[in-house]
Formats: structure tokens, sequence, C-alpha cells
């Protein structure tokens, strides 16, 4: 397959991937020249494909799996003997490199995703702190001591699971790859990361990164490819473990697989997630929090809590300034500074996102803004895969646009009465990936998100992603937990060593 056109509607799609050529590059002149699989610390093209070229790489086939995870395996032979203090030491000069490479590597992401320049930077800023977050654990990690009697005792070794595989979404594709990779590789793991076909740029870049900050040769690779290759992985004897970012049916996919082989697997889902306004909420800080919570990245993302929910004597207030706001959002090339809100993905999912509207219009919504294509003025960009954001109201919650995860920039606003009632509604769904609520009623906010079917909770703010707290979901939504500490728990095991110190007693 040949991706047409860049996230911006460029056709054909050229990228070079020389990062200094980028700082200089308008998203319709990028050009890739170079191998886009990273294996044993240098780029490669595959040695064999399944046949379909996606861009300018072709998917990689049983082969190229096969020969990234023996390089993993290689490297994973040295890299799991380091002390925690030397992958620290490591991984603080990846998340340096990130750091002090952040515009160009944003820059990379922007033309990779279509989101915008300024989205960009933040998913690099938590991309570099998650490497630093799980710098600090690795050196901390440790087992403990058990006394037994007669002076014998027992002792807890903390130890990695071999090679994980990582399988990205398109939306936070270097985000999720760093979320990924920085527990892994502080636990002592190799990871080799296939990427969506959709985006398979930026992850290079984490590769080249981590060889210049010194790991050794095949400790994290890059395979490029959809489905197929996405299966000869998870199906390869050698990896001890999966961790999967994506949808829902893909997930159950992944897990019958995970199954047979016996490996633990995460399962970072899809979601449809609420957002509660009560009528006492300070009420710029909730319309803003409602814009977070659907509109960056376009909308497409997991966690976004598109069921706005509102307390009836606010709704007109409330819906009036949702739509002042939404309506400010620059839409545009999103390489441009003041641009907030870039192309959807590709043509297809363009089409999906608008059908929902249209969809909700014929079941009774009212559009109170948006949910039309957009043609920016730029001529270069009349191709794009833009559409306007939406709002809707008159939602009730039996609507498509309700219940299904739309993955675009579409809010869908109900209203309600009391408190019992929201928490009933808010929980009536399959997901349970995050939620909101806006209140200033602090006693009000705990019981509610105490009651909340959601790995994620957010009080008064939302879509905030400090990589100290795990993330993760409820329900079909996942289980397993990115960032925070107990993620350290999803990339090793427990070895117990019980130790005599006496005479063996023997039943014999
Ligand atoms: N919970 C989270 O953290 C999180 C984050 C981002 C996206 N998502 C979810 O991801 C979805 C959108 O992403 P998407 O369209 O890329 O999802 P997707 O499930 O279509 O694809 C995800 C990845 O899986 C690969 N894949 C597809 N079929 C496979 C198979 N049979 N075996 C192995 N790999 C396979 C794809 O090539 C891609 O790399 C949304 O539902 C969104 O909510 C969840
Ligand atoms: C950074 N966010 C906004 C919390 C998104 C996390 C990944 C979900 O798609």
């Amino acid at each position: 397959m040949f991706l047409r056109a860049g996230p911006a509607g460029f056709s054909p799609l050229r990228h070079i991937l020389r990062p200094v050529l980028v700082a200089a590059m308008s998203t319709g002149t990028f050009v890739v020249s170079q191998p886009l699989n990273y294996r044993g610390g240098a780029r490669v093209d595959p040695v064999d494909a399944s046949g379909r070229v996606i861009a300018t790489f072709t998917c990689s086939g049983e082969k190229e799996v096969n020969l990234a995870v023996q390089d993993a395996k290689a490297a994973f032979k040295i890299w799991s003997q380091k002390s925690g203090m030397e992958r620290c030491r490591i991984l603080l000069e990846a998340a340096r490199i990130i750091r002090d490479r952040k515009d160009e590597i944003a820059t990379v992401e922007t033309i990779n995703n279509g989101k915008s320049i300024f989205e960009a930077r933040w998913d690099i800023d938590t991309s570099w702190q998650c490497l630093e977050y799980y710098a600090g654990l690795a050196g901390s990690m440790a087992g403990e001591h058990i006394q037994l009697p007669g002076g014998s005792f027992g002792y807890t070794r903390r130890e990695p699971l071999g090679v994980c595989v990582g399988i990205g979404a398109w939306n936070y594709p270097f985000q999720i790859a760093c979320w990924k990779s920085a527990p892994a590789l502080a636990c002592g793991n190799a990871m080799v990361f296939k990427p969506s076909p959709f985006t398979p740029v930026s992850t290079l870049l984490l590769a080249e990164v981590y060889t210049e900050a010194g790991v050794p040769p095949g400790l994290f690779n890059v395979v490029q490819g959809g489905a197929a290759t996405g299966q000869f992985l998870c199906q390869h004897r050698d990896v001890a473990k999966i961790s999967f970012t994506g949808s829902v049916p893909t997930g159950s996919k992944i897990m019958e697989m995970s199954a047979k082989g016996i490996k633990p697997v995460t399962l970072e889902l899809g979601g449809k997630s609420p957002l509660i306004i009560f009528s006492d909420c300070d009420m710029k800080n909730a319309v803003k929090g409602a814009l977070m919570a659907n509109f960056l990245t376009q909308g497409e993302v997991c966690c976004n809590g598109t069921r706005v929910f509102v307390q009836k004597e606010i709704l007109d207030q409330f819906s009036e300034e949702v739509v002042k706001q939404t309506q400010r959002i620059k839409i545009g090339d999103p390489l441009l500074e003041d641009t907030r809100m870039g192309p959807l993905i590709n043509r297809p999912h363009l089409e999906r996102v608008l059908g929902f509207v249209k969809v909700a219009k014929e079941q009774g919504a009212k559009v109170l803004c948006g949910g039309d294509l957009y043609v920016p003025e730029d001529p270069k960009l009349k191709d794009g895969y833009y559409m306007r954001p939406c709002v809707l109201t008159n939602c009730r919650d039996d609507m498509t646009c309700v219940k299904e995860e739309i993955f675009g920039p579409v809010m869908s606003i109900l209203s309600f009465d009391t408190e019992a009632e929201v928490l009933e509604r808010a929980n009536d769904t399959t997901f349970g990936l995050a939620a909101g609520v806006f209140t200033r009623d602090i006693q009000r906010a705990h019981r509610v998100v105490a009651e909340l079917q959601a790995g994620m909770c957010f009080i008064n703010n939302y879509n905030v992603s400090p990589v100290e707290l795990p993330f993760g979901g409820y329900k079909k939504s996942g289980f397993g937990r990115e960032n925070g500490r107990v993620t350290i728990e999803y990339y090793s095991q427990l070895k117990t060593v019980c130790v005599e110190m006496g005479d063996v007693e023997s039943a014999f």
C-alpha cells in the first residue's frame, strides 16, 4: 500500500528522515529515503516482505521478525546482566537526547500523525519524562529478604522477562513507544516494537536515540508492518511478553495469541469515557476541561471524555461557552505555531467520523457547531483530511454517537439531574478507560470518582498525563498499566530463593 498523502494531505508522501533537514521543511516536502526497520543497532531493509508495500517501506515478514527477535535475545544477555544503576545512566542519557532534540522529534511526529506541532511538543515532553522516571526506578529495583526458622532464610530477586514486544497505535506514535520501552528496558528486558503502518516514522528516531545513549545493539528494534507482522511477533516462541495499544477487536486477537503461548499481556484499548460537569463547577475550567477532553490530536485519543454530562441548571450556559471556544480552534497546517487542530489520520477515518455525525443527526442530535469538512485556504492543503470540531447536543444514551468510540473531534453533550442518575448512566458502557468530574464540592468529587468504573479518573482537569501516575483501563478498555511505579510489575518477574542453613530434614 502506498501512503497516498501525508497527514496534511500532500500527495505523494515523501519523507526525509535526516533530522537536520527536518527543521527547514514544510509538511509538503518530507521524503522517506532511508530504511524504516531498526535491528542490531542500525537501520535495515527487511530481508523478506509480506508483499504489501506501504509508502517506501515493505511489511516485515516472518524471517525479518525472527532476525529482530534473535538480535533482541543477544542484546538481552548483555543488558540483563547490567546493574540497575548502569541501566539508569543509559536511560537518563536517552532522556537527555530526546529533550535536547525535542523540536526536531516533534516536527517528525507532526508530519507522521498530523497533530499540531504545539501538541507534539507535549508528547515529546511526556516521552523523555517517562524515560527519566524509569531510569530512576531502575536503580532502586530490589527484592526482599525473609527470615526463616533456624537461621535459614529466603530472598526474592526481581528479574526481567526477556524479549518483550510492543505494538502501537497511530495516535501517539513516539509517546507509545517510550511508554512501553522505558519500563521494559529499565527492568532489563529487550524490545521489538511494531508501530502502526499509518505512522511508521518517529519510532526510528527513538531507536537511534537509544543506540546513541549506549544500549547494546539489538536491545530496541523496530519492525514495520501491519496485522501479519504483528501476528508473527505475538506468536514467536522467544517472545516473553506483549504490550499492545490499539482497538478492542485487535486487543481481543492479541489476547488469544498470548493465551496460546501463555504470555503475559498488557492491553491499552479504546474508550467512551464520561465527563461529568456539576452545576457548582468553576465554569471557565470546566469548559477548558471539556475541550481538553475532546479535541487533542483531532479527537483521536483513547481516553477522551466524549460523553459530556452537564447538570441541567447550567446546560445552556456551558453549551454556549463550549461552542464559542470550539469555534476558535485554529485548524490548518499542523506545523504552523498557531494551529491547534491538524488533519485526521487518513481519508477512510475522516469519512468514518463524518459518518458518525450524519447518523447522530438522523437519530435526533443537534449539531451546535462543526462536524463538516474543512478546506484550508492554503491550496497545498486542499486535499487534506480536515474537519471542523463538532459539538452535539440533544444527545440520548442510546444514540450511536454516545455508545461507540468515534475517535475524532466529536463531543456529545447530555444533560442530567442528580448525582445518582449520572453515575448510573456514566457507568453504563462496556468501556472503562477514563472519566472526569468538575465540581467545587470536594466530598462529592471523591465520592463520585470512587463509584466511576474507569482506570484513570480526573477531578477538575482532563487528559493531563504525569508519568508518575499509572494509566490504563477497566472492563473492555484493557488491563495492565503504563507509567507509574506499578508498571515495573508488568515487565518483571519474581524469583524466590529458599536457603537452608541447617541440615535437610527428610521424610525418608
Ligand atoms: N488505551 C490506550 O492507551 C490507547 C492509546 C491509543 C490508542 N488506543 C486505541 O487504539 C485504537 C486506534 O488505534 P488503531 O486504529 O491503530 O488500532 P488497531 O487495533 O487497528 O491497531 C493497533 C496496532 O495493532 C496492529 N495490529 C492490527 N491487527 C493485528 C493483529 N491481528 N495482530 C497483531 N497486531 C495487529 C496494527 O498494525 C497497529 O500497530 C482506538 O480504539 C484507541 O482508543 C488506546
Ligand atoms: C496523553 N493523553 C492525552 C493522556 C493520551 C494518552 C494516550 C491515549 O490515546
